[in-house]
């Protein structure tokens, strides 16, 4: 620490956005958190809805900070976090010359003594949680370093939630509050929809998906569905009709989580978690064309943390490798977040990089609510990691997401289809009356008055009346040309056009021929209101024969004549055909591009599913080729034949260091370079900050100046690059033998070719790398290859 910093002795009183430590004080733990009512919610909260929920959503961020652990306590750490009121915080850390001070903005900050009842209200999860009644699809998540408080802020005192009459307590964390709140609510609700919930628990662990509710060994897939995006097909999601039957998945699901011990976190999490509540709100009243079964969510996840081999002092080939894990899976979103904060047009975002970020892809930039809870340690001790988790999440906040309510696709199409036919019940309806209106006399009445008032008048089959039919509406009849707006109305024009209708056209369209409903085409069933078949009937078919029209029986009297009257109803009777004409052909235009985005969708869908067979054979090509490689030597033999310089510099190099590389040891060395979560981390570094000023071994695998930086950029665009194309099948033979094969490079050699000269990227990594995280593989299986 530097020599100037101060200690101080106690929390400070606050909460949510109270100052709590102060930077530079030294920690020491207070008592438990304030008591909370458990599980109970303050009635402003119960009553609220997602009307606030503005439909272009950038991700919430807020930030909490936890108290001090007994270790860090006993060591002595210096504070380096404070909150300075509810969005504000500063982060104080060393540089060469003294120490220096960042400041933040979030939507909320939460100070190291908030409760877990504070994390409730101030991160507006019951908004989110009404949302999801709603129909919305929200997520929850919790990133930050190991140890930083993620699943305490989630699930609270997991150990205590299993016990049997568990009856919560004020530790609870948000996953439990969340179901209770979600019962009361759905109890309260009087809102024309029944609801039902359900759950999901599954885990992320080492790059396979696992239940955790049918808990097997057996990991699942992932797939892609263009109307639901990824998913996994075979998870087993629970109904639960009671608060119990919640608490019993949530129990069972942490139980099944896979913990680890280490240096930083006795109980620490090994696995992403992502607990699913599924709220399915069914109306009462299914008549309501506007209403339809409506599937909303809500995902609480908890991420693995972030974490340094040299901080957490594992050892062992799993722990390495669940580290090594964590680490690319944590980069990965990281890619996405920093693509989805940049927001520039046709970036590619790398959501198939991996499970994480698949099933996180519509929570980022997509149609969910997403609230990100950053968890961090106050001490100085981890103010490095610190400074990267909130570094993230300031991104974080740039992410935009677009949500909207989500239907069952079927029902969502029922309902477009009913707001359509809607649309042009009353769009018909209209222009019938129009047309009428225009036609007969002024004064008198017109078919929806007359419908109102039959015994105005008495009928007259408009079959029976004789006469020429003009060609140009007659004076006093403005041409439908003249008047669209008045015709459709602007909000008519405008949801025409949301439902991807053609725009309006007065000329009878030529390709329909005579005026006659499609052989598949259902009459247009009757409008409350609208004119009656005793009126028009179905006046799609002029010869129909039935249509009848009111007449006032002593027209005469009124100056018109009878066979000017009969002109004009005649006139009346084309405009009605000519625009239910016009509908009829709106409606089959409909269903031709309904059609036409049905066969788009299904080939899309295919020709994804074909690429996940691929890239999981692919995968399993690799695996087995990598695997093969000790016991065979066929690989040795091919890069005799094409690579010889290769293998040449390979075998000096080898003979020089006095040890015979292998193919996997290059492959992790590769890697670690790659997925160092302190590179990853690099560009969103403040610029005052040096890296090697926080901590001396990072210039070791850290690009400490802009070139090297560049370095890296082009290594991880490079990679992201390759990666692009394998997955666009853009890679010829050769080239994918001339790039970077993902996770199969041959030697590293061949994955440096594109970026090799003058990059201290392209050394030897340093020998510190197993302490960043690299994982080597097990010496005991690694075989010579080149031997
Ligand atoms: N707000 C808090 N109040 C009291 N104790 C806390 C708080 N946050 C975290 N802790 C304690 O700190 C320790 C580490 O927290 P936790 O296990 O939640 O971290 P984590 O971020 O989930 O770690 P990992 O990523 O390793 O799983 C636990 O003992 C937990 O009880």
């Amino acid at each position: 620490m530097p020599a100037n910093s101060t200690r101080c002795s106690s929390l400070g009183p606050g909460r949510v956005g109270s100052p709590g430590l102060m930077p530079g004080t030294p920690m020491s733990r207070s008592g438990s958190a304030p008591p909370s009512p458990h599980h109970r919610h303050t009635s402003s909260h119960a009553g609220s809805s997602h009307e606030n929920i503005d439909v272009n959503d950038n991700i919430k961020v807020v930030v909490r900070v936890r108290p001090p652990t007994e270790r860090e306590v006993s060591n002595r750490d210096e504070c380096a976090v404070s909150v300075n009121d509810a969005m504000h915080m500063q982060v104080t850390f060393p540089t060469q010359q003294g120490p220096s001070t960042r400041g933040f903005a979030f939507h909320g900050c939460l100070a190291p003594d908030s409760s877990q009842s504070d994390v409730l209200h101030a991160c507006g999860i019951t908004q989110l949680l009404d949302a999801a009644l709603s129909g919305f699809h929200a997520t929850i998540f919790a990133y930050g370093q190991t140890g930083s408080g993620k699943t305490f802020t989630m699930s609270g005192r997991e150990e205590r939630i299993g016990l049997e009459n568990y009856a919560g307590d004020t530790d609870d964390g948000i996953v439990t509050r969340a179901a209770l709140y979600l019962f009361e609510q759905i109890q309260r609700r009087r809102d024309g929809y029944t609801y039902s919930l359900r759950a999901s628990y599954c885990e992320i662990y080492n790059e396979g998906l696992y239940d955790l509710l049918k808990f097997t060994q057996q990991q699942l897939p992932v797939r892609w569905d263009s109307g639901k995006g990824f998913y996994v097909p075979d998870l087993y999601v629970r109904s639960c009709s009671t608060l119990n039957d919640m608490m019993q998945v949530i129990s069972r699901g942490m139980a099944h989580r896979r913990m680890g011990s280490h240096e930083l976190n006795l109980e620490s999490s090994r696995s992403h978690s992502i607990m699913t509540i599924h709220c399915d709100a069914t109306p009462v009243n299914s008549q309501n064309p506007e209403q339809g079964v409506r599937y909303g969510k809500v995902s609480f996840v908890d991420l693995a943390g972030s974490e340094r081999l040299k901080d957490t002092k594992s050892t062992g080939d799993s722990a390495l490798k669940e580290t090594s894990s964590i680490n690319r899976s944590l980069f990965t979103l990281g890619k996405v977040i920093s693509a989805l904060a940049d927001n520039q047009p046709g970036l590619h975002v790398p959501y198939r990089d991996s499970k994480l970020t698949k099933l996180l892809m519509d929570s980022l930039g997509g149609s969910a609510l997403a609230l990100m809870i950053a968890c961090c340690s106050p001490s100085a001790a981890h103010v490095e990691e610190t400074l990267s988790t909130l570094s993230y999440a300031t991104r974080a906040k740039n992410i935009r997401n677009t949500p909207f309510v989500q239907m069952d696709p079927k029902d969502a199409m029922i309902a477009a289809l009913q707001r359509e036919v809607h649309l042009l019940r009353s769009e018909n309806s209209f222009l019938r009356d129009q047309a009428v209106a225009s036609a007969l006399p002024s004064g008198m009445a017109t078919p929806m008055e007359a419908s109102r008032a039959p015994s105005l008048g008495s009928y007259v089959q408009l079959d029976d009346i004789q006469g020429p039919i003009g060609q140009s509406p007659p004076p006093g009849i403005s041409s439908p040309a003249e008047q669209p707006e008045r015709l459709f109305g602007s909000e008519a024009l405008q949801m025409g056009a949301q439902m991807g209708m053609p725009s309006f056209s007065n000329q009878p369209p030529s390709h329909l021929g005579p005026s006659r409903a499609p052989p598949d085409m259902e009459p247009l069933p009757r409008l409350p209101g609208s004119p009656s078949p005793p009126f028009f009937g179905n006046v799609s078919n002029a010869n129909a024969g039935s249509t009848i029209m009111p007449v006032n029986s002593s027209s005469d009297q009124m100056g018109v004549s009878p066979e000017k009257l009969a002109k004009k109803l005649a006139e009346a009777q084309r405009l009605v055909v000519q625009f239910s004409r016009e509908n009829e052909r709106l409606s089959s235009t409909n269903e031709q591009l309904r059609h036409r985005r049905l066969v788009v969708d299904n080939d899309y869908k295919g020709a994804l599913d074909e690429v996940d067979v691929l890239r999981g054979r692919l995968e399993s090509l690799e695996s087995a080729f990598l695997q093969s490689a000790d016991s065979s030597s066929i690989l040795t033999q091919v890069l005799r034949e094409h690579e010889p310089e290769l293998l040449a510099a390979h075998l000096s190099k080898a003979s020089l260091a006095g040890v015979t590389p292998t193919i996997l040891e290059q492959q992790h060395r590769a890697r670690a370079v790659t997925f160092n979560p302190h590179i990853l981390h690099d560009g969103l570094r403040p610029s005052h900050v040096s890296p090697s000023s926080i901590d001396p071994s990072w210039h070791k695998v850290q690009p400490v100046s802009s070139q090297d930086a560049s370095h890296h950029d082009n290594n991880a665009q490079a990679m992201q690059h390759w990666q692009h194309q394998q997955d666009s099948g853009d890679l010829n033979d050769q080239q994918s033998q001339d790039d970077i094969p993902r996770g199969g490079f041959a030697s590293q050699e061949l994955y440096r070719k594109p970026w090799r000269a003058g990059s201290k990227l392209n050394e030897q990594p340093s020998g510190n790398a197993l302490e960043q995280g690299v994982v080597h593989a097990d010496p005991s299986k690694l075989k010579l290859l080149l031997g």
